[in-house]
């Protein structure tokens, strides 16, 4: 089942050769249970520092993180929470079938938690049929971030966390995984949660957008994306689309629908 994500005032530093290092000031933001977010901001403002907290790989210095009713740690014992990084991370030595069912090998018979999806199945979804027996060195990156989709899905996660997946993909193909992640996901009756560096792909992708401010980050808007869905291509030339990708762009740049920037308040000039 799918569950609510609730982080308030989260914050982290870091001790960095002697120094402190504020990687996020008290960060909050709410996604509903089933909802897509998607975090922008600034390189270096604390995006994959949230997700990494959110997924118990790292935990917050002060605040509170709540995924459902339990904290992120329960969570991860649980293997509610999925993670797919911006490279693969898959073993080169097993095939896609195998990668896909790393998990279900590692938590075994006794877990509770039951896989909805046989690894098959999965492959089906993220349509990889006829690859089964591939090793991950035959396939392209597009591919193989499929197989890293599919492994995460494998336990069913009530959440699913999204580390800019398609960053190292070029446009096309990029465009087209996010058209399959939108599917995958409402197949999949997960909340989902990613970072990207791209506006258009956050307005198309999520129904609310987290914007953050520069280093030390913090959540400094949530703009909510008013598009039905399912999503189509034909959306990203509505005047809705348009309209929203304008009011993310305003709370990272301070650039109003006129293009004038309000640089003076030292917004950042590109997002990386
Ligand atoms: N383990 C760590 N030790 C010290 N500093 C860290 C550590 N992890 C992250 N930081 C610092 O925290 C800040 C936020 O990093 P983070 O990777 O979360 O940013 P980001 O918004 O995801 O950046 P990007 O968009 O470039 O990937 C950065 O200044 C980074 O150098």
């Amino acid at each position: 089942m799918p569950k609510d994500l609730t982080v308030k005032d989260a914050s982290k530093w870091f001790d960095s050769r002697g120094q402190q290092v504020i990687a996020l000031d008290r960060a909050s933001l709410s996604l509903p249970a089933g909802g897509f977010g998607a975090i922008i901001g600034p390189s270096g403002c604390g995006k994959s520092t949230l997700l990494r907290m959110v997924a118990d790989i790292i935990a917050p210095s002060a605040g509170s993180i709540l995924v459902g009713n339990e904290k992120p740690s329960t969570a991860r014992l649980e293997h509610a929470i999925g993670f797919v990084f911006q490279s693969a991370t898959l073993l080169p030595w097993r095939t896609v079938r195998e990668n896909i069912a790393l998990p279900l090998a590692i938590v075994g018979r006794k877990s509770k938690r039951v896989a909805r999806r046989t690894p098959d199945e999965l492959i089906e979804l993220v349509s990889l049929q006829g690859f089964e027996d591939a090793l991950p060195a035959q396939l392209s990156g597009g591919m193989q971030q499929r197989v890293s989709i599919a492994r995460a899905l494998v336990l069913a996660p009530d959440i699913l966390l999204l580390d800019e997946p398609f960053g190292a993909l070029d446009e096309i193909t990029r465009q087209r995984m996010n058209l399959e992640l939108l599917r995958i996901w409402a197949e999949s009756s997960t909340t989902a949660l990613l970072v990207t560096h791209s506006i258009d792909e956050a307005v198309f992708m999520a129904d609310s957008v987290f914007v953050m401010s520069p280093r030390p980050g913090r959540i400094s808007q949530v703009v909510d994306v008013p598009l039905p869905r399912p999503r189509t291509l034909q959306m990203m030339s509505s005047k809705i689309f348009f309209d929203t990708v304008n009011r993310v762009r305003e709370g990272l740049y301070g650039i109003d629908a006129q293009g004038t920037a309000d640089l003076a308040a030292g917004a950042p000039a590109v997002v990386q």
